[in-house]
């Protein structure tokens, strides 16, 4: 019997000819311990360089015998999954894929004479499996991630070098999308009980803005409508295929199927070498009413994340202007977006006043195509003048209340002490031994999340499972235990929050942990990483030179944290124990544990204090703000935890 393993989301195991593809969840159920793969003698071929979890089994070393795709020598950890695991599973990361560097993947195509075209984020050859002779297959530049959209395989680089090397044998192994499927079947189950757009859609209510719309753009879409309840339906397409759909409410509100992870695009095609992006469909719509010399393209997930598998659709333009809100956050997601688009050819609308989205722009009267013409390049260089930045120092004194950041729905006094939260900067979060770190940490990203802040928990501490199920009960401001019918209804809207979980657990090297989350970062668009806590992922030691030691590595992961949160825009919150845990005492910024790099490298500094009160003896909680670089206010916010919901929310919040 042979199992091959590609990824923590797919496998294929062979017996006697029949074959079963499914997810790792159901390989744990064939096989409840690694005794039993040796018993029923099946061979493991592993695909990918790092290690696997596959339930309760763990595959390590597995890079030792890479070059053979054989992996015999494998050691068995058991890591006790609980039935909840499987709920979750969809927002763990899969650490095992590593991001394969662009110049060995043009060797491998050079030394086996295949030709490629160097993109601005992909390389493409043509497709080895489509028959046609037409079609290219998109090797992301980043990543290594291939992708065709006409056969609509995909997978890591690791998996296309496979099959590359004997294809006869590995054709079958190469996974098809299951989302982009998923989407096809969406939109196939609903496209029959929709009429294909005619002149009775500028008749619904919200089309009245839109009225100078062609239908034949809207025909060319191939949108359709749903005449009783006024929706009109966008297919989300990727190259030929449709992937998905976006349904346009009465309310102007939109829905995306499949929801948070569509993988195409709505786009006019007009053959211009410049786009301008949105991040909506009334967006959109707005653009189309002008006449633009660019194509229009609307983004599937919003502003939430830009899917690497959509790269390819925009590697014919020349010049990409990206055109969301005019707030800050969206500011930091366009220059998210064009770090992936490759920056030397985006453009972008400066979130100025009277610059707002399109759509809003159109309502206030203002000049759609100067604003367009007037996108500014993003800049790249590593050393600006001022001149580069006077725009950005104008739009900063201009949106003086909106470039806070963004703000926290059940932490009012946090929104007037931080001003919210923003990318791009450090958060330290310290506080004596239990005294609620975790739980405030998790309900403080919980919010940010439920505001579509994309975040990625490490949690070297407690178990994925445990976390989950704290968030989760903070979500609902109820207990679990006493609402288990309502479980499933609950983890449903707990799995749309853009919120993912690395699989590590203990200690684990700064390297490893940095992969991942860059991975995560580039793929998942991840606006804010959490550490749990420093001094689990470090290992603890307790003699003197492992205590340096620690005190070196530290420093070490502060230094490569930071680095990563200006470079990718990215907020990372660590949590650090402190150094002192006098209870008489007060921690001050300078009691987190290690040297003074941890205070000085911070943009704000965050401390759970015990205080008790000398006329009620009653012990008081609160969050102090120690340090705060972006305003300089600093304050305290008092912690009232409710034990039932695990909630620190302010009840007048
Ligand atoms: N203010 C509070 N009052 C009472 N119990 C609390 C409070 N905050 C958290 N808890 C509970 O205390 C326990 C420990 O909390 P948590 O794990 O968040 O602390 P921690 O500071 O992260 O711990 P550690 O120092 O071990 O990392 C949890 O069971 C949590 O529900």
């Amino acid at each position: 019997m042979n199992c091959y393993i590609y990824s923590s989301e797919y496998f294929k195991l062979e017996c006697d000819g029949l074959v079963v593809r499914k997810t790792f969840f159901y390989i744990g159920m064939f096989f409840r311990s690694f005794k039993q793969c040796l018993r029923y003698n099946i061979n493991i071929y592993a695909f990918s360089k790092r290690r696997f979890y596959l339930t309760n089994i763990l595959f390590e070393n597995a890079d030792k015998k890479y070059n053979e795709h054989q992996y015999g020598n494998f050691k068995r950890k058991n890591i006790g999954v609980s039935k909840n695991d499987s709920v979750f599973e969809s927002n763990n990361l899969d650490n095992s894929i590593a991001f394969v560097p662009i110049s060995s993947i043009k060797q491998y195509l050079l030394r086996n004479g295949m030709l490629f075209t160097e993109g601005h984020s992909c390389i493409s050859i043509k497709c080895p499996i489509c028959e046609n002779g037409e079609s290219h297959m998109y090797i992301n530049k980043v990543s290594g991630f291939f992708i065709c959209s006409n056969c609509q395989k995909s997978g890591p680089w690791n998996l296309l070098e496979l099959f590359l090397s004997n294809p006869k044998h590995y054709l079958a192994e190469l996974p098809l999308d299951q989302t982009m499927d998923y989407g096809k079947r969406c939109w196939e189950s609903v496209k029959d009980n929709l009429q294909p757009v005619n002149e009775a859609v500028f008749n619904f209510p919200h089309f009245k803005d839109w009225k100078r719309l062609l239908l034949e753009y809207l025909q060319k879409l191939n949108v359709r409508i749903y005449p009783e309840e006024k929706t009109v339906y966008f297919p989300l397409t990727h190259g030929r295929n449709v992937v998905g759909f976006k349904k346009l409410n009465c309310d102007l509100t939109e829905e995306t199927f499949p929801d948070k992870s569509a993988k195409g695009i709505i786009q006019l095609k007009r053959d211009y070498d410049t786009a301008v992006i949105v991040a909506n469909i009334k967006d959109f719509l707005t653009l189309l009413t002008y006449p633009l010399e660019s194509d229009v393209i609307c983004l599937p997930n919003g502003q939430q994340s830009l899917p690497q598998d959509i790269l390819p659709l925009f590697e014919t333009y020349q010049k990409l202007i990206l055109w969301f809100d005019n707030d800050v956050v969206s500011w930091g997601n366009v220059k998210m977006f064009a770090k992936k688009l490759s920056e030397s050819r985006c453009h972008f609308i400066r979130p100025l006043d009277n610059q707002p989205a399109a759509y809003e722009s159109m309502m206030f009267g203002y000049d759609i195509a100067s604003i367009i013409e007037n996108a500014q390049r993003i800049s790249h260089s590593s050393i600006v003048t001022f001149a580069t930045l006077r725009e950005d120092v104008l739009a900063e004194i201009c949106n003086a209340d909106k470039v806070s950041g963004v703000k926290w729905e059940r932490f009012p006094v946090l929104n007037s002490i931080l001003k919210g939260h923003r990318r791009g900067e450090l958060t330290i979060l310290t506080g004596p031994t239990g005294s609620g770190k975790t739980t405030l940490m998790s309900e403080y990203s919980l919010d940010l999340a439920m505001n579509k802040v994309t975040t990625l928990w490490g949690s070297f501490e407690i178990r994925n499972q445990r976390l989950a199920k704290t968030m989760l009960t903070q979500m609902f401001l109820e207990p679990l235990e006493k609402n288990i019918n309502k479980f499933n209804e609950w983890a449903d809207k707990f799995e749309r929050l853009p919120v993912y979980f690395m699989t590590f657990h203990g200690q684990q090297p700064l390297d490893v942990v940095m992969e991942a989350v860059e991975h995560a970062t580039y793929v998942h668009d991840v606006a804010h990483v959490i550490i749990d806590n420093v001094q689990f992922m470090l290992g603890m030691s307790s003699s003197e030179s492992g205590f340096l030691d620690r005190f070196y590595r530290q420093d070490a992961l502060i230094a490569r944290f930071r680095n990563f949160a200006t470079t990718h825009n990215c907020h990372v919150t660590l949590v650090i124990h402190p150094r002192k845990e006098r209870e008489a005492e007060e921690l001050t910024a300078n009691s987190i544990f290690g040297g003074a790099k941890a205070a000085q490298e911070a943009d704000n500094i965050l401390i759970i204090q015990h205080r008790k009160s000398h006329t009620t003896l009653r012990i008081k909680k609160f969050l102090q703000v120690a340090k705060n670089r972006f305003s300089g206010d600093l304050g305290i916010m008092p912690l009232e935890f409710d034990k039932e919901s695990l909630s620190f929310r302010s009840k007048k919040g």
